[in-house]
């Protein structure tokens, strides 16, 4: 294939997209729309569009193509047309380490800034390592499963069957490539659960008793209600949010994880939901609130160009919001776990403060789960309790 048809393939998806709809849902949508593209052309539009989007604000005055050229050259350990094209003498070093491809970019481009790839450096968490957060946006992040141990060695083998690179993580985790089609690899859904990481490391500050009723109180698809199930299959719950047709999905993935004992709620939990709730007491509430999800952006990286600072504000106030209005259903002693999957200090131990200094919560323990070293999402959890 020539050049200059992937050139004009990556131009025009580039001029299509504006940041509004997740990119993986405007590709989805582009290449119905534009059936003469073949697998190869999406194949590469997509590799190309993705790349671009990794470098974030940098290099921001080079030419678009040049720009394009030395993403891709970061982000892949295979050649391209690009990078041949417009950095000829960088493509025999296209299996370089990353950190010697970087130093190779900056000889070559002395205003190329790594702190520009991810420009809300001044809004991170304290105990984020910059040096291996910024260049780990040039990383494509892992999928995750979680499998019940039992089950574990039929899953690899499985995976295994299918020439998939499998990695084992602990006794219930497993990492496999992205992009990894399970379904058509893993014959019975209910042997797994689609979790990152740092997601399923939050089920360690759960800490829930034998036949506690909980409130996951902005569920979506049931994440974190089917961890929490995962390590106490006792547990009676509500699970709420507001959006009603993620709660349809939730029901589904109960079902296959057989669990039952569950009320289904959707509530706007920025209003006062007294009328329904008034009788209610918990003994834990997970709070996995909306955030700016700048935590997963290896996932998502059209946001590291697309994001504006101002939205962080929005997501605070949601957060306070959320977190004032259910405090007042948590037993006394018991814990309220605060979840965002956000690198940002304002939505993580900034709205900790403002809870501990507001409401009769006490801190127990917090942390950054950091995923950045293993291809995995960041996320912050904290364990507050009802004084
Ligand atoms: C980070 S997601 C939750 C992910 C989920 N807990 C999981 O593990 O998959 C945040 C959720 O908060 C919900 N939400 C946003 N604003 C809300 C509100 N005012 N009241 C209730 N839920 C809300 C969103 O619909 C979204 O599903």
């Amino acid at each position: 294939m020539k050049v200059e048809h992937q050139i004009r393939a990556f131009e025009q998806l580039l001029k299509s997209y504006d940041g509004v709809m997740p990119l993986h849902r405007h590709l989805f949508a582009y290449f119905k729309q534009n059936k003469q593209m073949g697998s190869s052309d999406r194949r590469w539009a997509t590799r190309y569009i993705y790349s671009y989007f990794r470098l974030g604000k940098a290099l921001a005055d080079v030419e678009t193509l040049k720009r394009l050229a030395v993403a891709d050259f970061l982000c892949n350990e295979t050649s391209s047309l690009i990078i041949a094209n417009f950095l000829p003498d960088f493509e025999a070093q296209i299996n370089l380490a990353l950190a010697d491809k970087i130093d190779l970019v900056k000889q070559n481009f002395p205003n190329f800034n790594l702190s520009q790839v991810f420009s809300f450096d001044a809004n991170l968490s304290d105990d984020v390592d910059r040096s291996a957060f910024l260049p780990s946006f040039f990383i494509q992040p892992d999928l995750f499963i979680q499998v019940k141990s039992t089950h574990i060695q039929v899953v690899i083998n499985q995976l295994q069957a299918n020439g998939i690179i499998t990695k084992e993580i602990g006794d219930t985790t497993l990492a496999l490539p992205n992009g990894t089609k399970l379904e058509q690899v893993l014959t019975d859904p209910r042997l797994y659960q689609i979790q990152d990481l740092s997601s399923q490391k939050t089920g360690a500050y759960f800490e829930p008793n034998k036949y506690d009723y909980w409130w996951d109180t902005c569920a979506a698809s049931g994440g974190k209600s089917l961890l929490l199930h995962s390590l106490e299959p006792n547990i009676e719950l509500l699970v709420s949010d507001i959006r009603e047709n993620s709660l349809n999905n939730l029901q589904e993935r109960f079902q296959l994880a057989g669990l039952k004992k569950y009320h289904l709620k959707a509530m706007d939990l920025l209003q006062n939901n007294d009328q329904i709730l008034h009788h209610y007491e918990f003994d834990g509430i997970l709070l996995d609130a909306p955030c700016s999800g700048s935590g997963t952006w290896g996932r998502t990286p059209e946001m590291l160009y697309f994001f504006e600072q101002y939205k962080i504000e929005n997501y605070v106030k949601l957060q306070k919001g959320i977190a004032a209005n259910v405090i007042k259903y948590l037993k006394k002693d018991r814990p309220l776990i605060y979840m965002t999957c956000s690198v940002f200090k304002a939505e993580n131990e900034d709205v900790v403060t403002y809870l501990t200094n507001n409401f009769d919560l006490k801190l127990e323990k917090m942390e950054l789960i950091k995923g950045y070293n293993s291809k995995a999402d960041s996320m912050f959890v904290a364990r507050l309790i009802k004084e």
